[in-house]
């Protein structure tokens, strides 16, 4: 078992998608520590709050909480500052916010008590879009070079790192070095029914090519047996 702020060596880390606290507890204690650490999202805070999460934190294991938080930079640092007492292990905000958004929510995490800083970590590109959704938004830009130029920024703000897809993690890994976290959703064991997803690829093959933590959520939640799916996937990364 990991403490709450540690990230171990098993880079999953399972998006409990439900607006129960309860559910996500309990599935929390189903997977235990065929993963690495838990993410709670839009669905689970907009209607548990601060209060769910501080519930499915007594499970002691590493926290995401993926609000995805994308407005003018006095907000976003109001924001994380009053998300910092929960003490979350991950925040993340859109790094379409830009620049000084992004600076204003570095600074803003920057007043963590020691030892209680959240990794600050920006979405570049949703792993459900694809090019032609880029274009339908006017963007004439591969995937690859937005989220790419995306990360420039988010580097440059000072942030820890970004949520990327796989696709994009070789040129960033490249790029922005060996500590910058990247963080990779669109996670799809073989043969896995991808949902809204566009920009996929396996665990193992994602995690070879360099993700830090990889998020997964339907493969594992809405499996049959959630324990012996995680399981599955932890064996397949060999850990
Ligand atoms: O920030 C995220 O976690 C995120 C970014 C992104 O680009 N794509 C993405 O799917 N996510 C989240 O990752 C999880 C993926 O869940 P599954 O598609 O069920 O594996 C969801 O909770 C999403 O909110």
């Amino acid at each position: 078992m990991t403490d709450a702020r540690t990230i171990s060596r098993n880079p999953v880390f399972c998006a409990l998608d439900t607006p129960s606290p309860d559910k996500a507890a309990r599935m929390a204690r189903q997977v235990g520590d065929a993963v690495g650490g838990l993410k709670l999202g839009l669905e689970f805070f907009m209607a548990a709050g601060p209060e769910g999460f501080r519930t499915v934190a007594k499970e002691g294991r590493p926290l995401f909480l993926d609000l995805k938080l994308h407005d003018i930079p006095n907000t976003v640092a109001g924001a994380v500052r009053s998300l910092l007492p929960l003490k979350p292990a991950i925040l993340n905000v859109h790094a379409q916010g830009g620049m000084a958004m992004m600076q204003a929510a570095r600074d803003a995490a920057n007043e963590a008590p020691e030892g209680e800083r959240p990794l600050m970590i920006a979405v570049t590109m949703l792993t459900s879009l694809d090019q032609a959704d880029l274009e339908r938004q006017g963007n004439r830009v591969a995937p690859a070079d937005y989220v790419r130029r995306l990360a420039e920024q988010a580097a440059e703000a000072g942030l820890d790192g970004v949520v990327c897809s796989a696709h994009e993690i070789e040129t960033l890994r490249m790029e922005l070095g060996p500590d910058f976290k990247l963080i990779v959703p669109g996670i799809r064991p073989a043969g896995a029914d991808i949902g809204d997803q566009k920009r996929v690829m396996t665990p193992a093959e994602a995690r070879d090519l360099g993700a830090d933590i990889l998020v997964i959520g339907r493969p594992i939640t809405a499996a049959d047996d959630p324990a012996a799916a995680a399981r599955a996937i932890a064996d397949d990364l060999g850990c």
